[in-house]
């Protein structure tokens, strides 16, 4: 079992807003996320949680409304305790309209008034966990306050996907932030950065001399991002019509996990260090020509049917769904990223919603052994060495190889020889939200996006989503829920002699 650091620094004194403070994510994600912060002490001393909306809460009610949500959706199902009684303490409500210049002199009374009780100035959070129209007007007031006139270093605004909704609204978004605002106190969160597995790729690639040497196009066959989920669109219709799958999952999450996996060593850990060196692996993606679109992308969107002993609407039955919806639910891509490193190594992504498994998992499909002394029939696998990358929800590291069945014939097959986290630390793994809040209060942008990374990214994905947009699909639904998503996504990596790689079921799997 692998020994627990405990030196860790604290974030200085801290008001936290969080605008969406009635919403969803907060109750879901943002609250818990901030309690097991102070349960494993890396809230600072001074601190204060404000949540703020239109709906009527005193601060009990709220509070009350948020410890069902830590109940509920936190990893510590926390009873009331001793220690929610203390933290609750700590937060408050604020109601106000975004929409009304006037409500935000609250704000400014809240800081003044922990900067008296403290007796230092606090740093700033302003967290935008509202929907992406209502961002430029908070934006803007937020902007006027006196504490971002008085101290930028220490004001912060954090700001929700989605970024945009294409190239054009992204860049627009963008300037209106980088107007208000230094772009280093403009945090565009993608939760995917804050998972501990996402960031172990890091660790992995360059603590290791052991893969970097072979991570590269000479030795590395090609790469494979799947980001499947069980879950329909659930009760997020409104939303996901105009999002899709390309948008929802590819456009962020799934691009920054391959600069993870494709970029070139840091030399340091800077925020803008490391940004630079996505920006680089976002800017050598292939640009796909709009009529060779259906040669390199799929779409694919569920239709009704039973899964895991239950029967499930299709998409377009789904609530606040257009009933003739062309939203893709499943998109699978084929990425060449230009550069010396992965010079003709295809990087295939997919994700969809109602799919098989809830599973994200990053393969590196190393190339063949050269021409060997064994006899043909001594292994019916090729392409034996593989490393996956289980990002969730197991998370662990198994690399593949061949070995000698036991016995008196050359036989060989392949096995894993595997890292799981759960078996090397016993102690529980920090939620995404955790993480990134935590980053975000100590003032580090490393794991957040740049405004050009956002921008480069929608206009990889610009292609596929204009020619989907100017061509309606034919044959929604497509793939039923349970599968794999449909069959032209198989198709996608057939035609060049591969197949997707999926983990054998949990019991089957030799560990
Ligand atoms: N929920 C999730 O799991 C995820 C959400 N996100 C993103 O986070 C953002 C918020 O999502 P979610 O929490 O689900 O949304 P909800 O619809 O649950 O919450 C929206 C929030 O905005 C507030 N609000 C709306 N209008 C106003 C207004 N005029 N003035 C003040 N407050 C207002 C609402 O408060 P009130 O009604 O009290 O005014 C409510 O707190 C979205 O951008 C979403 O894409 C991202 C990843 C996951
Ligand atoms: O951002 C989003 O991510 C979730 C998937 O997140 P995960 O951490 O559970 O993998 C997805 O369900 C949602 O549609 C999307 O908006």
């Amino acid at each position: 079992m692998a020994k627990k650091n405990n030196n860790h620094k604290k974030p200085s004194s801290t008001v936290v807003f969080i605008f969406g403070g009635s919403g969803d994510l907060n109750q879901r994600k943002l609250t818990p996320a901030l309690y097991n912060l102070f349960i494993d002490d890396f809230m600072p001393e001074n601190f204060a949680i404000i949540g703020t909306g239109r709906t009527d809460y005193s601060n009990e009610k709220f509070r009350g409304h948020l410890l069902e949500g830590i109940k509920e959706f936190s990893r510590r199902k926390n009873d009331k305790n001793a220690t929610w009684e203390n933290f609750q303490q700590h937060i408050s409500y604020l109601r106000m309209d975004a929409d009304k210049p006037e409500d935000y002199n609250g704000i400014t009374k809240i800081i003044d008034d922990c900067e008296k009780t403290w007796g230092e100035h606090p740093s700033v959070l302003f967290y935008l966990a509202v929907a992406p129209q209502l961002v430029p007007e908070i934006a803007t007031n937020l902007s006027k306050l006196k504490i971002n006139k008085e101290d930028k270093k220490n004001t912060r605004i954090v700001v929700e996907k989605p970024f945009g909704h294409d190239l054009q609204s992204a860049k627009e978004l963008n300037s209106l932030l980088t107007g208000l605002f230094e772009e280093n106190q403009i945090y565009r969160i993608d939760h995917y950065l804050g998972k501990e597995t996402v960031q172990n790729i890091l660790a992995l690639r360059f603590a290791n001399a052991l893969f970097e040497p072979i991570w590269n196009c000479n030795y590395i066959d090609h790469v494979q991002i799947t980001a499947a989920e069980t879950v329909g669109v659930e009760d997020r219709g409104g939303y996901y019509e105009q999002a899709g799958a390309l948008r929802d999952m590819v456009q962020n999450h799934i691009l920054q996990v391959l600069c993870m996996v494709a970029m070139e060593a840091p030399v340091s850990f800077e925020a803008n260090e490391i940004r630079n060196k996505k920006s680089d692996v976002l800017n050598a993606i292939r640009k796909i020509n709009k009529h060779e679109v259906q040669k390199y992308a799929v779409r694919g969107q569920y239709g009704s049917g039973w899964m895991q002993g239950k029967k499930e609407k299709a998409y377009r039955e789904e609530k606040g769904v257009n009933p003739e919806s062309a939203t893709d639910t499943f998109a699978a891509v084929k990425f060449y990223i230009d550069n010396w490193r992965w010079q003709g190594v295809p990087f295939y992504v997919r994700t969809g919603k109602h799919l098989m498994e809830k599973t994200t998992l990053i393969t590196i499909q190393f190339k063949e052994a050269p021409k060997y002394a064994f006899p043909s029939e001594a292994s019916e696998t090729w392409r034996a060495n593989r490393l996956t990358i289980s990002i969730q929800p197991e998370m662990d590291i198994r690399l593949r190889f061949q070995a000698k069945r036991p016995g008196q014939t050359m036989s060989l097959n392949p096995v894993d020889m595997v890292f799981s986290y759960n078996d090397n630390y016993d102690e529980p793994q920090p939620e995404a939200y955790e993480t990134l809040l935590l980053d975000a209060m100590m003032g580090n942008a490393t794991q957040f996006m740049r405004g050009d990374q956002v921008e480069i990214a929608w206009e990889v994905v610009a292609p596929i989503l204009e020619t989907w947009e100017s061509r309606p699909p034919v044959d929604f639904p497509n793939y039923a829920p349970g599968s794999w998503g449909p069959e032209d996504a198989e198709a996608l990596i057939a035609r060049d002699g591969r197949t997707w790689v999926t983990l054998p079921p949990k019991k089957d799997r030799k560990e």
